[in-house]
């Protein structure tokens, strides 16, 4: 696992968890001006969520580090980003690029988390597609 500094998201919670890891998946975006990333490609996605609140559940945990991982990688391990239903070839708004992809993992946890009686937040994910790209989807609207 690649380790390394993220940018903090700042915020006054008293907790605050991270997880990292990472998953392999395939796409191609459906651009006439997407160059070389026309054509199916892969890559291994590291991803850094970061995850806030101040009550703990039952368990003592925020949320279980393991949720948060296995949320995202039983959807988009080993797929193709393309044929998942939250991405589009038609809108671009849902093409499958690292900031849709970004913006979509943060989608999916929240939604978890929403289900918590806790209630923590996802304030940040970091999303790193190739050694020299990455993209950083903080929420707009996060109330305390
Ligand atoms: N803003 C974005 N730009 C690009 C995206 C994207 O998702 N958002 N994606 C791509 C390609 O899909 C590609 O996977 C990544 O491109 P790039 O960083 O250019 O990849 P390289 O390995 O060729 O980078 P070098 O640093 O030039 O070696 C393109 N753009
Ligand atoms: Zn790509």
């Amino acid at each position: 696992m690649m380790q390394q500094i993220y940018p903090a998201a700042t915020h006054d919670y008293s907790f605050e968890i991270n997880k990292d890891f990472h998953f392999a998946a395939a796409h191609y975006i459906a651009h006439a001006d997407a160059g070389k990333c026309k054509q199916t490609h892969g890559h291994t996605y590291f991803a850094n969520i970061t995850i806030v609140g101040d009550e703990l559940g039952s368990t003592g945990f925020l949320v279980n580090f393991k949720t948060v991982k296995e949320l995202i990688e039983r959807r988009f391990d080993h797929g193709v980003l393309n044929e998942d239903p939250a991405f589009s070839n038609k809108q671009s708004e849902f093409f499958p690029t690292t900031e849709v992809i970004a913006r979509t993992i943060y989608e999916i946890i929240q939604d978890h988390l929403n289900t918590l009686q806790n209630k923590p937040l996802c304030l940040q994910v970091y999303l790193r597609e190739t050694p020299t790209s990455y993209c950083v989807y903080r929420p707009r609207k996060v109330d305390k």
